[in-house]
């Protein structure tokens, strides 16, 4: 691998610390990281090296998924890692840690290869990248790559203002949108393992009848308000993740594609996905937001109660919508997708359900978190089952990557330049324009906003929602108490002989 500088704004912050060190230390006890490699650490407190290097070993020791037992090898690890004081709208800083940076590169004799990640608030977005291309930091003679957390504008006219304000710094194959959706390892194996677990011919004679995403969590609002009250599930999880998984999954049936094909056929989903119009939106949208409640047997505040929510709070935390792609293969198969906060269990899950005459149906099931897997069941509608054997078609080894967190995927992936698994800008945009009219909706007090109690799964204007086609949604537990909720998981017959 190419030897490359790490340099990371937000370095002091919570998302580094709990996710981007791990991802790291994981890269480097699986050798995955360039054997030259250097990290550059940023932020406005002043800290030493030391005091930086020990504050990311405790990162590990808190949030690592490789027990961290052998000091020499964190010690190795922590070798690479600087600390730098920058405030993001000082230039002088900048010029500062061009000095840095080339000092270091001098030090290792490598490439001014610069991978610069930006884990900090978005409002920064655009200075970072306009200081970064102004101080000469990005004009090396080697390779330059942004890696952008979400999220990525708030609405379709500021997601093109800062497309473009960062295209003036970087080309569009230099910017790396991270939706860490798209690096479970569910999400990156779906396509292969519903190629191993169908043939086409099968889904085309068994027809798909429905489809449902779900990403359902127990955590409420949390010491996020400030961000996610001006967000709401529809911008914090269904303009990226959901309709991210809705593509992943949409493209590879039955149009099953080559690695660099996955983002024309993304993007091709999304210009098929039928528009709504703001007056039709409460038609096809649910908007949601938890009342007080109980998860986990304890009793919890509704949202506008939380800490930091004003009480007259209109904000979504929960959304579920009924979607159709208008594509000769889909169009007649509804897709619905749903998640919310503060719901009975955590559970991200695809259910492909097939068209049948009985009570009797056949699902396809992709557990994506926290269980992995893909299942076949067949189940008496409603809420009773029945499992019976299907047969087993081909080897799946789908547990390969189980467990790997999706920040080790993608650092990976950036680090070698390899852009699949990331937003294009193309996709974002159109994603987007989809959701645009269910903003305005929103803001114009269209579309209702449903109180449901904590540990529920939603307003039931959200069973409605599939009643109204004749279907409901899957495995929800409503009759068990939330303690049984993932104890009544199914887990049928899992597909890798
Ligand atoms: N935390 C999470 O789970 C997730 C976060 N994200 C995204 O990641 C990004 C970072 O989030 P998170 O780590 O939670 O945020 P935090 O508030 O925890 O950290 C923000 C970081 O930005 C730095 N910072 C703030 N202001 C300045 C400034 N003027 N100049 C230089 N550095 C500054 C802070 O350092 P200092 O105070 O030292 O200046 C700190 O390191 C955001 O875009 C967020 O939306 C995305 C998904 C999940
Ligand atoms: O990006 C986000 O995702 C998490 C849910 O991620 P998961 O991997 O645990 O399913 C969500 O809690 C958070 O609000 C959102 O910003």
């Amino acid at each position: 691998m190419e030897p490359a500088t790490f340099v990371l704004f937000g370095a002091t912050g919570d998302l580094a610390k709990r996710k981007i060190y791990p991802a790291l230390f994981q890269l480097f006890v699986d050798q995955k990281l360039p054997s030259s490699f250097s990290l550059i650490g940023l932020g406005r407190r002043e800290l030493s090296h030391e005091t930086f290097r020990s504050n990311v070993e405790q990162s590990l020791i808190t949030f690592s998924r490789s027990e961290v037992k052998d000091a020499d090898v964190v010690k190795k690890f922590l070798r690479a890692f600087r600390y730098h004081v920058l405030d993001v709208d000082r230039k002088e800083d900048y010029t500062k840690l061009l000095q840095v940076i080339e000092e270091r590169e001098e030090e290792l004799n490598i490439t001014p290869n610069r991978m610069f990640y930006l884990s900090v608030g978005p409002e920064f977005f655009e200075t970072i990248a306009a200081n970064i291309h102004e101080s000469g930091l990005g004009s090396a003679n080697g390779w330059k790559r942004l890696v952008i957390e979400k999220p990525f504008g708030h609405d379709l006219v500021s997601a093109r203002k800062l497309n473009h304000k960062l295209n003036q710094a970087f080309d569009e194959a230099e910017i790396y949108r991270i939706d860490h959706y798209l690096g479970k390892p569910m999400v990156q194996q779906m396509g292969q393992l519903l190629h191993s677990a169908l043939s086409e011919q099968d889904l085309r004679t068994r027809d798909i009848a429905s489809i449902q995403i779900s990403a359902n969590e127990t955590l409420g609002v949390e010491e996020r308000a400030g961000y996610y009250d001006h967000a709401g599930a529809i911008r914090d999880m269904f303009q990226n993740h959901m309709l991210q998984l809705l593509m992943m999954l949409t493209i590879e049936l039955p149009n099953r594609s080559a690695v660099e094909e996955v983002g024309k056929l993304k993007r091709k989903v999304m210009k098929t996905l039928k528009p709504l119009n703001k007056m039709d939106v409460s038609h096809h949208i649910v908007r949601g937001q938890y009342g007080a409640g109980e998860i986990k047997g304890g009793q919890v505040v509704g949202y506008t109660d939380e800490p930091g929510i004003a009480l007259e709070s209109q904000n979504d935390t929960f959304i579920a919508a009924r979607l159709q792609v208008n594509d000769p293969f889909w169009k007649d198969t509804p897709i619905y997708i749903r998640t919310g906060k503060r719901l009975k269990e955590k559970v991200t899950r695809i259910v492909i359900e097939y068209k049948s005459r009985g009570p009797l149906k056949d699902l396809l099931i992709v557990e994506i978190g926290p269980n992995e897997g893909i299942f076949f069941q067949r189940s008496q509608s409603g809420q009773e089952r029945s499992d019976i054997e299907m047969p087993v078609r081909s080897q799946l080894s789908f547990t390969k990557e189980g467990g790997k967190d999706a920040y080790e995927t993608l650092i990976h992936d950036a680090l070698i330049g390899d852009k699949t698994y990331f937003a294009h800008w193309d996709e974002v945009e159109l994603s987007w324009e989809w959701v645009q009219p269910i903003l305005d909706a929103y803001r114009e007090n269209l579309t209702p906003l449903h109180i449901y109690p904590a540990g529920s799964y939603g307003p039931h204007e959200a069973d409605e929602l599939l009643e109204r086609d004749g279907f409901h949604w899957w495995f929800d537990f409503k009759n068990v108490s939330n303690n049984d909720a993932t104890k009544g998981d199914i887990h049928t017959y899992e597909y890798n002989t």
